[in-house]
C-alpha cells in the first residue's frame, strides 16, 4: 500500500498536528476508524465531557455506541501492539490528548504504520518505531468495530436480561456467595460450643475447657462481625450498581421510543409502569439472592441437626414444610390482592401526575375540586386493596405461627420429654440447647422459598408492566444506521399519504409537490387539514406514510434520523424551556458552540434586544415553565434555538400564533432574515405572515388544493381566497359586513 519507512515523529503522522487541535485531531481519527466499519459519525453529534480537556475513552466509546458501534478501550504495550498485523485502524491515544491512527504493523522490523486522520485513505501512512512512539503514546488504545451484522440488537426487557445484568457483576456475586458460605458454617459453631460448655464445663466443673472455648468464641465471632459487614457491603455494592446499570438501559430505552408512543400514553401511566423494574431488581438481588444464600444454611444445619436428634430433625422438617404448605395454598389469593393494590397505586401516581402536569389548567378553571374527588376515589381503592392485601397476609402469618413458635419453643418440650423417657436416645441437655438455638434456621429459608413462588407472580406482572413501554419498538435502528448525505433542502412528495395508528380516516392523502432548495414555503388550511402532520412527516416523527418522501432526493426514510433532526430546526406554538439560562436553553447542549453563535442566532431571532435589556443578559436564568419571561421572549428564544446549529431546514409551525400583534411583527420581519440561505416551511393560521412565500401550498382535508404564490392563489384558489377574505375582510371591503363566498372543495391544479 505504498508505506514509507523512515520511522517518522508519531505526532506528525501528517501535518495534521500544526492545523488541527489535539481534540480534533483524536475525533478525526475515531471517525476514519469508524469509517472503514462503515459507520458514518458526525463530529457534531459529539457531545464532551465538560471536566475533560480532550476526550477520554469511555466519552469516545460512548459516541460510537450512540451511532450503531462497538468499541473497546485497552491498554497495551509495544510488543502487543506491534503484533496487530492484521487489524483494522486502531486509535492510539497520545499523551497531549490528539490521538494516531495506526494502520498496520511490522513485528519483524519494529515498525507500526501511523496514518494522517486528515488526509485522503490513499495518502501513505509513516512507520513509526518504538522509541518515538513511546515518547507520545499513553499505551491506551481504541479498538472500534461496526454494528453487529447491520442490525441494532435491543433484548427484550424480561427475566433473561435482569440475568444477564446480575450475571454481569459475577465477580461480585462470587464475593457475596462465598462470605455467606463462610457465615453458614461460622453459624453452627455457636451451638456446638454452647453444647460443650453445658455438657463439659457446668457437668464436669472444668475451668480449663471454658477458657479455651471463650477464646475461641471470641475469634468466631471476631470473624462473623468482619464477614458480616462485608457481606452487607458487597451486596450494596452490587445492588447500587445494578440499579445504576439499569437506571441508564431504562433511560436509553425510553428516549428510543417514538414521540407517537409518548402521545398516546399518559405520562404518570409510562413512568409508574417503568419504575415497576425496580421491584424485579429489588427481588432479584433481596429475597432471591438471600433465599439462594440461606439455603447453604439449610445445607450445613440440616445435617448437623440429623446429627444431634433424628427424631426432632424430622418433626423440624415436618412443621417448616407445613409453614411452606400453608404459604403456597393462600398463594394464588395473595397475588391477586398484591395485584389489584399495585395496579390501584399506579393508577393514583397518574392522576397525581396529570393533575400536577396540568396545574395551571386546573387552577385557572377553578378545577382543584374535582381533581381532589379523583385523588379521593384513587385514594380509597389503594386503602381498601393495602387493607385487603395486608389483611389477607396477617392471616396467613397468623396460621403459621404455630408451628413456627412449635419449631422455636415446643421443640425443646419434646426434646426434654425424649430425654427423660428414651434413656437409649442419647439426647443430653447440650445437645438439646444446641438443637434449639438451629432449629429456627432452617424454617426461615424454608418459608422464604415458598414465598418466593409467591414472589415471582408479583415480579412477573411488574416485569410485564415494564416491559409494556420498553418493549415497545424504538427508533434506535433509524437513529444509529441510515444515510447521511449534505442537506440543501430541496423537498419532494410524491403521492404521500398517512393515517394516524387507530385513526379511521387518513391525515394526508396523494401529497405530490415539491419545492427546490431556499424555498420559503407555507402551509395553509383549516383546521385539522393536515399542515402539521405534513411538518411531523419532515421531521421523521411520523414515519409510517406510504408514497415518496424525499429531502434533496433521498427517500426521507434512508437518513440517519438523529442527523435528519440536526439538519432540521423547529418551532412550535408552544416550547419548552429547560430551566438554566438563556444561553444554555439557545445552545440545548449541542457541542462546540459559543457565546457569539448564540448572539448571531439570538439577533436572527429578532431576540437579541429584549436579552440585552435583562439584568444578566444571556445569563439571565429562565424558570421552569418559563414564568418569568413573556410567551413572545420566549418564542423568540426557541427560534434561537432552532436556527443556532444553521439548520437547511426550519419548520415554524405556528410559531407566532399565539405572540400579541408586536412580538408577531418583530418574528416576522425577521422571516427573510431567517429564511436566507436554508428552505423554510411556515405554518400559520394567519395568512398575512405568509405573503411573502415562495410558495404557499393549500391543505383541505388531507389533500393538496393548489400551491402557488399569494397572488397565484388569490387570482385562481377560492379556498384560499376565502380564507383570505375571512381574516382580511376590514381592510379588503372597506369593512362592510359582506358574508364570505361559499367554500368549494376544488381548485386549481395541484402542483
Ligand atoms: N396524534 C394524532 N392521532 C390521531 N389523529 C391525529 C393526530 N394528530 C392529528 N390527527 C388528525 O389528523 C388530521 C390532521 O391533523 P393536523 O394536526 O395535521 O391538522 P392541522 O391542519 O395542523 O390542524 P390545526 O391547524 O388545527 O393544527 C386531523 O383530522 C386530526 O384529527
Amino acid at each position: 500500500m505504498g508505506q514509507t519507512d523512515h520511522s517518522a515523529d508519531p505526532a506528525a503522522s501528517g501535518q495534521a498536528a500544526s492545523r488541527h487541535t489535539p481534540e480534533q485531531i483524536r475525533l478525526q481519527a475515531v471517525l476514519c476508524a469508524a469509517r472503514f466499519h462503515g459507520m458514518a459519525l458526525d463530529v457534531r453529534d459529539f457531545i464532551a465531557a465538560t471536566d475533560e480537556s480532550s476526550p477520554s475513552i469511555p466519552v469516545l466509546m460512548r459516541w460510537v455506541e450512540e451511532n450503531g458501534g462497538t468499541a473497546r478501550g485497552l491498554h497495551l504495550h509495544w510488543r502487543a501492539l506491534v503484533r496487530m498485523r492484521d487489524m483494522p485502524p486502531v486509535v492510539l491515544m497520545f499523551a497531549d490528548g490528539s490521538a494516531g491512527l495506526m494502520v498496520g504493523a511490522d513485528e519483524a522490523r519494529g515498525v507500526v504504520w501511523l496514518a494522517d486522520p486528515f488526509a485522503s485513505p490513499d495518502a501513505a501512512p509513516v512507520a513509526v518505531n518504538e522509541l518515538r512512539l513511546r515518547g507520545v503514546w499513553t499505551g491506551a488504545v481504541l479498538l472500534v468495530r461496526g454494528a453487529r451484522a447491520g442490525t441494532v440488537v435491543e433484548p427484550p426487557v424480561d427475566f433473561a436480561w435482569l440475568r444477564g445484568l446480575v450475571l454481569g457483576e459475577r465477580r461480585l456475586l462470587r464475593d457475596v456467595v462465598i462470605a455467606s458460605m463462610a457465615i453458614s458454617i461460622l453459624a453452627v459453631f455457636p451451638p456446638l460450643i454452647v453444647m460443650q460448655v453445658i455438657d463439659r464445663v457446668v457437668n464436669f466443673h472444668s475451668m480449663a475447657t471454658l477458657v479455651s472455648l471463650t477464646g475461641l468464641v471470641g475469634v468466631m465471632a471476631f470473624y462473623e462481625i468482619l464477614l458480616t459487614h462485608a457481606r452487607r457491603e458487597i451486596t450494596l455494592v452490587l445492588t447500587t450498581r445494578l440499579d445504576t446499570r439499569i437506571s441508564l438501559a431504562v433511560f436509553d430505552r425510553l428516549l428510543a421510543l417514538p414521540l407517537e408512543f409518548f402521545e398516546r400514553e399518559q405520562a404518570g401511566n409510562v413512568i409508574g409502569r417503568v419504575g415497576a423494574i425496580y421491584r424485579v431488581r429489588q427481588f432479584m438481588t433481596g429475597r432471591l439472592l438471600n433465599t439462594f444464600l440461606d439455603l447453604f444454611t439449610l445445607l450445613v444445619v440440616l445435617p448437623f441437626l440429623f446429627w444431634l436428634s433424628l427424631p426432632l430433625a424430622w418433626m423440624t422438617l415436618a412443621a417448616a414444610g407445613l409453614i411452606g404448605a400453608v404459604i403456597v395454598v393462600a398463594m394464588p389469593a395473595m397475588a391477586r390482592l398484591v395485584a389489584r393494590q399495585v395496579r390501584a397505586e399506579m393508577d393514583r401516581s397518574a392522576a397525581l401526575h396529570e393533575t400536577v402536569a396540568g396545574i395551571r389548567t386546573v387552577k385557572t378553571l377553578a378545577l382543584e375540586p374535582v381533581r381532589r374527588e379523583v385523588w379521593d376515589e384513587k385514594t380509597a381503592s389503594v386503602v381498601a386493596a393495602s387493607l385487603d392485601a395486608g389483611r389477607m397476609g396477617n392471616w396467613v402469618a397468623t396460621a403459621v405461627m404455630p408451628l413456627d413458635l412449635f419449631i422455636n419453643r415446643g421443640i425443646i418440650l419434646v426434646g426434654a420429654y425424649l430425654a427423660i423417657t428414651a434413656t437409649t436416645s442419647g439426647l443430653e441437655a447440650g445437645a438439646l440447647m444446641a438443637f434449639a438455638m438451629l432449629g429456627g434456621r432452617v424454617a426461615a429459608p424454608l418459608v422464604s422459598m415458598a414465598r418466593l413462588i409467591d414472589d415471582l407472580n408479583e415480579v412477573r406482572s411488574a416485569l410485564a408492566e415494564a416491559g409494556s413501554v420498553l418493549n415497545r419498538p424504538t427508533e434506535t435502528r433509524a437513529l444509529t444506521t441510515g444515510l447521511r448525505p449534505p442537506i440543501s433542502g430541496a423537498l419532494s412528495f410524491a403521492d404521500v399519504g398517512f393515517t394516524y395508528p387507530g385513526a379511521a380516516a387518513p391525515a394526508l392523502s396523494d401529497i405530490t409537490f415539491s419545492v427546490p432548495a431556499g424555498t420559503m414555503l407555507g402551509l395553509v388550511g383549516r383546521s385539522g387539514s393536515g399542515k402539521s402532520t405534513i411538518t411531523r412527516l419532515l421531521q421523521g416523527v411520523s414515519r409510517g406514510y406510504t408514497g415518496h418522501l424525499r429531502l434533496d432526493g433521498v427517500d426521507l426514510r434512508e437518513i440517519n434520523l438523529t442527523y435528519l433532526r440536526r439538519s432540521c430546526g423547529v418551532v412550535l406554538q408552544d416550547n419548552f424551556l429547560f430551566r438554566g439560562t438563556i444561553r444554555d436553553n439557545i445552545i440545548a447542549g449541542r457541542p462546540g458552540l459559543t457565546l457569539e453563535d448564540v448572539v448571531r442566532a439570538a439577533r436572527l431571532a429578532g431576540a437579541e434586544e429584549f436579552i440585552e435589556r435583562m439584568p444578566a443578559g444571556y445569563d439571565t436564568w429562565i424558570e421552569e415553565g418559563s414564568t418569568n419571561i413573556s410567551g413572545g421572549q420566549r418564542q423568540r428564544l426557541a427560534i434561537a434555538r432552532a436556527v443556532i446549529s444553521d439548520p437547511r431546514l426550519l419548520i415554524l409551525d405556528e410559531a407566532t400564533s399565539a405572540l400579541d400583534p408586536e412580538s408577531e411583527a418583530v418574528v416576522n420581519a425577521n422571516l427573510r432574515h431567517l429564511a436566507h440561505g436554508r428552505t423554510m416551511v411556515i405554518v400559520s393560521h394567519r395568512l398575512a405572515s405568509l405573503v411573502d412565500c415562495n410558495r404557499i401550498c393549500v391543505l383541505d382535508r388531507g389533500h393538496v388544493v393548489d400551491i402557488g404564490t399569494h397572488a397565484e392563489l388569490l387570482a385562481r384558489c377560492d379556498l384560499y381566497r376565502t380564507l383570505w377574505m375571512q381574516q382580511n375582510r376590514l381592510h379588503e371591503t372597506g369593512g362592510d359586513d359582506e358574508p364570505p363566498p361559499p367554500v368549494p372543495h376544488e381548485c386549481g391544479d395541484a402542483a
